[in-house]
């Protein structure tokens, strides 16, 4: 089987799913072998020291110890570009009813989950993402993405029947994440000592959420294929909860870091899109995901995004003579992040001044 599916070109081998492939016992294809097998074999990934940040504290209290968690949380930010929220007002029960449908809609046989399939081309759906340009390797996994705020981006076609409570929790979720990115927004606007509402000021009244749940297959060789090439996501900022597998890797400097796998808190990772309104203050950072022989690995990345239309732009309060604008004002910036993505580069240059 091996040799059959090494010469399939993309858009067949992303009309299988990896899911199957592993179920049929099929090894990776060479368009799946896309790590650097040196670099799997030679490098300690080093569990990474990523902030807890306890976004309730900040947001409820006036006191110094409140300042020291926005000086925390500042810091977080400009070195990793990302944090582990707690205190986020989601309780567990609800976290693990959201990891729970996620795992049931994959583990469902293939008929079932064809039911939402996407053609190899469109975004929302279940598959694998649309094929990338030529030279550019296939991940290691499947996905279901589906648009869940404003209502009117809604595709309920692609909304899983089953298992049953699937609509239900999602729509649970929306509702609550929305409330955290309220919260994380906010946080992060003190941080920087600007006016608490300027960032959703900003990314507007109707502010994006695409949900992209991530199922990661185990692989009989995990150090020649990539559950997700490393990227940069296009978002203001994602949201991503994650099960007890590890797997997922920020890049800081030249190393990369694990993340900690935490059941009540939430990874905030900040997306280009705050890269530019902090003036470059806040990194978006590189990251990647790496599968293992042994389980499956569940994540639910939740993207906020500007508005349809909305131009962003750095905030003025940290545009200065120090520190001069690094970044232009720009509309869309998401459609471009893809085009660079499918071609596993960057975009950020883009909207460099
Ligand atoms: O699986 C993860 O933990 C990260 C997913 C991710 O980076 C993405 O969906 O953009
Ligand atoms: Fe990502």
């Amino acid at each position: 089987m091996a040799g059959v599916s090494s010469f399939l070109p993309a858009e067949l081998l992303l009309a299988k799913r990896v899911q199957d492939m592993v179920i049929n016992g099929e090894e990776p294809a060479s368009l799946h072998m896309s790590r650097d097998t040196n670099e799997a074999q030679n490098v300690p990934s080093h569990l990474s020291m990523i902030p807890i940040i306890d976004l309730n504290f900040i947001s409820s209290s006036t006191t110094s110890s409140g300042e020291e968690e926005l000086r925390k949380l500042k810091s977080a930010l400009c070195s990793w570009g990302c944090f582990q929220a707690t205190g986020h007002g989601i309780p567990i029960a609800l976290l693990n009813k959201v990891r729970t449908v996620a795992r049931e809609f994959f583990e469902q046989p293939m008929e079932e989950k064809k039911k939402y399939s996407k053609r190899v081309d469109e975004m929302q759906g279940y598959g694998g993402d649309p094929t990338p340009e030529q030279g550019q390797f296939l991940d290691w996994q499947d996905r279901l993405f589906l648009d869940v705020y404003p209502e009117d981006l809604k595709k309920p076609t692609f909304w899983p029947q089953n298992p049953k409570s699937f609509r239900e929790v999602l729509e649970e979720y929306t509702i609550k994440i929305k409330m955290v990115t309220e919260m994380v927004s906010k946080a992060i606007a003190k941080s920087l000592q600007l006016e608490e509402n300027c960032f959703q000021n900003q990314l507007g009244e109707g502010a994006i959420l695409n949900a992209r749940f991530n199922y990661y297959s185990r692989c009989q060789r995990p150090e020649v294929v990539l559950g997700l090439k490393p990227h940069a996501d296009g978002s203001a900022y994602t949201i991503i909860l994650q099960d007890d597998v590890e797997g997922l890797q920020v890049l800081k400097g030249e190393q990369w870091f694990t993340v900690p796998t935490i059941s009540d808190a939430l990874l905030v990772l900040m997306g280009d899109q705050m890269e530019i309104m902090s003036n470059g203050i806040f990194k978006s950072p590189v990251h990647r995901v790496l599968t293992n022989s042994e389980r499956g690995r569940i994540s639910i990345a939740m993207f906020y995004s500007p508005e349809k239309n909305k131009e962003i732009g750095p905030e003025e309060g940290l545009v200065n003579e120090e520190r001069p604008r690094l970044f232009k004002k720009i509309t869309d910036y998401a459609d471009v992040h893809w085009e660079y993505y499918q071609k596993g580069q960057r975009a950020l240059h883009v909207a460099k001044v």
